[in-house]
C-alpha cells in the first residue's frame, strides 16, 4: 500500500488505484479496465506534481478546508494528477467529490467518486473566487495499456511553482449546489 501524502485526512482512504464499486456493469468494467475486467494489476497513477495544503488565507472562499498547490514548475498540457477514486453507475447527488467519467450510449453513466478513497486530485479547488480563470482542467486520461481514466492536466500557460491548482467544475455544478 502506498503512504498517504503530507496533510492526508485520516477518514479517506489514499489510494493510487480504482476501486470498482458493485454498480459498474460487466460491459463497463471491460471498457474502462482496457478489456483486463478480473482487475489483477490495475496501473497505479503517476506521482502527483501537486502537493496538499492546507487554506489559510482568511480571504480564500474554501478559507480552513485544503487545496492543491504546484510542487514544481508544470509546462503546458501536462497531466498533473489522475483522479482516483470510487468509480460507480449509481447515482451521488450529494458528493462533493464526484466527477463523471463516460455516458455509456445505452444510458450507463460512470463517475469517479472520491469522498471515502482517493488521491491528492480530490483537493483540486473550483477557480471562482481564487484565481481569474482556471489553469487546469479535468479530461480523459488513457493509460498505457488503455484503462480510461480522468486526468487533471495543465492549460496552455502552464502552472508556477507554488501556485494553487484550480479547475472549473462547471456552472451546473454550482448552480446545483446553491438551490440546495
Ligand atoms: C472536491 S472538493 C475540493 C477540496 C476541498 N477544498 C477539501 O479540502 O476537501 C470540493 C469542495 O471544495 C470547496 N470549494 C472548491 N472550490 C471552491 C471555491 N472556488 N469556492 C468555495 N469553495 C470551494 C467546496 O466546499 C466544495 O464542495
Amino acid at each position: 500500500m502506498t503512504r498517504p501524502p503530507k496533510n492526508w485526512p485520516a477518514h479517506v482512504q489514499y489510494s493510487t488505484v480504482p476501486y470498482f464499486h458493485s454498480s459498474v456493469s460487466g460491459d463497463a468494467l471491460s471498457f474502462l479496465k482496457g478489456g483486463d475486467s478480473k482487475g489483477i494489476s490495475l496501473p497505479s497513477a503517476p506521482p502527483s506534481l501537486g502537493g496538499i495544503r492546507p487554506i489559510v488565507d482568511p480571504s480564500h472562499p474554501a478559507h480552513g478546508q485544503h487545496g492543491l498547490f504546484a510542487t514544481r514548475k508544470i509546462a503546458a498540457h501536462t497531466l498533473i494528477v489522475e483522479y482516483i477514486g470510487e468509480v460507480h453507475s449509481d447515482e451521488r447527488p450529494t458528493s462533493d467529490y464526484d466527477i463523471s467519467l463516460y455516458r455509456f450510449p445505452g444510458g450507463e453513466n460512470v463517475g469517479v467518486d472520491a469522498t471515502a478513497i482517493g488521491n491528492e486530485a480530490r483537493f483540486v479547488n473550483d477557480y471562482r473566487g481564487i484565481r481569474p480563470k482556471p489553469n487546469a482542467q479535468f479530461a480523459d486520461r488513457w493509460t498505457a495499456r488503455g484503462d480510461l481514466r480522468i486526468g487533471i492536466w495543465s492549460l496552455a500557460s502552464g502552472i508556477r511553482k507554488g501556485d494553487e491548482i484550480v479547475v472549473s467544475y462547471g456552472k451546473s455544478w454550482w448552480a446545483a449546489r446553491s438551490l440546495s
